[in-house]
C-alpha cells in the first residue's frame, strides 16, 4: 500500500508517497513531472552500489534516460567542495530551469543536492527520494537544504522545496543497523516535540520498526504528517517550526565538535539532545523528574544514545560546546534559545537558561 502526505503550500505545494517497492515505480511517479524525458540523479557510492541501477531501470521503463554522478558516502559530503562539484556537474549536463534533479540518497544527499537545484540556473525543480529513515521521516520534508560549515551544522543553505517526495520504506531493509538506529532518533522527537500519543505508540512498537514493513510505513507516514502540518504553518521557522529542532542545539554542537565524523551520526546527536532538553527542563521545574527518566528509558531500551557518555572519544569541554551552540540558527541577539518541555508531546522555545543549568545538565551526562 502506498499512503500518500500532502505538503499543502500553495504554489509550492507537493506529495510525499511512502510505501514499499516506491523506487520501481518511480518513472511513473515522475514522468508526469518531466518538460522532456531526462533526468539527472545525484547519489553516494553506498546507495548507488544498491539502489541506483532500479532506479535507472524504473525511468527508462518510461523513456526517460538518465546520467548520475555518484558522490562519496558521510556527512563530510555536505560540503563547499561536494556542493561545486555537484553543479558543475549538473551545468555539464546541461539540466536547464524545467527539468528535475532526483536526489536519491540519506539526509546528506538529500540536504547537498537541495541547495544544489535551489542555486543552480536560481532555482531548479528537484525530487527527494530518501533512502534512510532519518531522510524520510524527516530530511525528505520541508525544503530545509544545505552543507556545514567549520563554525556549524547547515550554516548555508536555503529553503527550497521539493516537487515530489518517493520514500520507498522497502530499501530500509538495506541499511545498516546504527544508521536505522540513528534515524530514530528524528521519529522518537516528533512524539517528544508534540504527540504524547505517537511517543505511547512508540514506547510499544517502535521495536517492531525494523523488521515489520506496516509498522514501519505507519511510523515514516505519521512523522511526516506531523513536520508537513508544522511546515504548511511555518514554512521558513518564524515560529512554531522551531519546535521540530528539539534536540538540536545539543546536538549539532556535538556533531561540530566531533568533526561530522563517524563518531556522532546526526541522528545520535539528537538521541542525546532530546535527552539533554528533557533534562535540562525538569532541572528548571518546567517538568518532573519522572519525564526525562521516561524518556531516557526509552532511548535505552531503543539501545540509543543519550548522554555525552555516549559519544567516542574526548569531547571538548562545556565552555566550548556553549560557544558552539552560539552559531545556531535559533540565536537572537545573542542568546541562546533551546526548546525545552513541559512534559511528553509538549515542546516549546526558550531564551530563559541559565548558563549554570546548562554547566549542571552538561557535566552530569559526562
Ligand atoms: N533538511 C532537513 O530538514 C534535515 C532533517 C534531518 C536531518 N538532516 C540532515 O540529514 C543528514 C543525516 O542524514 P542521514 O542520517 O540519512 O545520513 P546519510 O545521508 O549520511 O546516510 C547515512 C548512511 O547510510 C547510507 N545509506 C543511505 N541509504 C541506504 C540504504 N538504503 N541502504 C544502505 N545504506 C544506505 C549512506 O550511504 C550513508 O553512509 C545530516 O546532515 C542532517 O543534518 C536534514
Ligand atoms: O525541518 C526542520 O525545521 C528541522 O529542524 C528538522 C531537523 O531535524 C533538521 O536536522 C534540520 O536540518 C535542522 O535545522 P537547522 O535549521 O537547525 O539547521
Ligand atoms: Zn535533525
Amino acid at each position: 500500500m502506498t499512503r500518500t502526505v500532502h505538503v499543502p503550500l500553495g504554489a509550492r505545494a507537493y506529495d510525499v508517497r511512502i510505501g514499499a517497492d516506491l523506487i520501481a515505480r518511480a518513472g511513473a511517479e515522475i514522468a508526469p513531472l518531466l518538460h522532456r524525458p531526462r533526468a539527472a540523479i545525484i547519489t553516494d557510492e553506498t546507495v548507488a552500489g544498491l539502489h541506483l541501477g532500479t532506479l535507472q531501470t524504473a525511468l527508462r521503463a518510461e523513456g526517460i534516460a538518465s546520467k548520475a554522478l555518484i558522490l562519496p558516502p558521510g556527512e563530510a559530503t555536505k560540503s563547499w567542495p561536494h556542493l561545486t562539484r555537484s553543479v558543475e556537474w549538473l551545468l555539464d549536463q546541461r539540466v536547464e530551469r524545467r527539468d528535475i534533479v532526483i536526489a536519491l540518497g540519506g539526509g546528506v544527499i538529500g540536504d547537498l543536492v537541495g541547495f544544489g537545484a535551489a542555486i543552480l540556473r536560481r532555482g531548479v525543480r528537484f525530487v527527494q527520494m530518501p533512502t534512510t529513515l532519518l531522510a524520510q521521516v524527516d530530511s525528505s520534508v520541508g525544503g530545509k537544504t544545505g552543507i556545514n560549515a567549520r563554525q556549524g551544522k547547515n550554516l548555508i543553505g536555503a529553503f527550497h522545496q521539493p516537487s515530489l517526495v518517493l520514500a520507498d520504506t522497502s530499501v530500509l531493509d538495506t541499511l545498516s543497523e546504527r544508521d536505522f538506529r540513528a534515524g530514530y532518533g528524528e521519529v522518537v522527537k516528533y512524539g517528544l516535540l508534540g504527540d504524547a500519543e505517537f511517543f505511547d505508540w512508540l514506547e510499544a512498537n517502535a521495536h517492531r520498526l525494523r523488521d515489520d514493513i506496516e509498522a514501519r510505513d505507519h511510523a515514516v507516514a505519521h512523522s511526516v504528517a506531523m513536520k508537513a502540518e508544522i511546515v504548511s504553518r511555518d514554512e521558513t521557522e518564524q515560529g512554531e517550526r522551531a519546535l521540530l529542532n528539539l534536540g538540536h542545539t545539543f546536538g549539532h554542537a556535538l556533531e561540530a565538535a566531533t568533526g561530522y565524523s563517524q563518531r556522532l551520526l546526526h541522528g545520535e546527536g539528537v538521541s542525546i539532545g532530546c535527552a539533554l532538553a528533557f533534562e535540562l527542563s525538569a532541572r528548571m521545574g518546567l517538568c518532573p523528574q519522572e519525564t526525562p527518566s521516561r524518556v531516557g528509558a526509552h532511548l535505552a531500551q531503543m539501545q540509543m544514545p543519550a548522554g555525552l557518555r555516549d559519544v567516542p572519544g574526548e569531547l571538548p569541554d562545556d565552555e566550548t560546546l556553549i560557544a558552539l551552540m552560539g552559531q545556531d540558527k535559533k540565536v537572537v541577539d545573542d542568546r541562546l534559545r533551546f526548546v525545552l518541555a513541559r512534559g511528553i508531546g509538549q515542546a516549546f522555545v526558550s531564551d530563559a537558561v541559565k548558563t549554570a543549568d546548562l554547566h549542571a545538565v552538561l557535566s552530569q551526562s559526562r
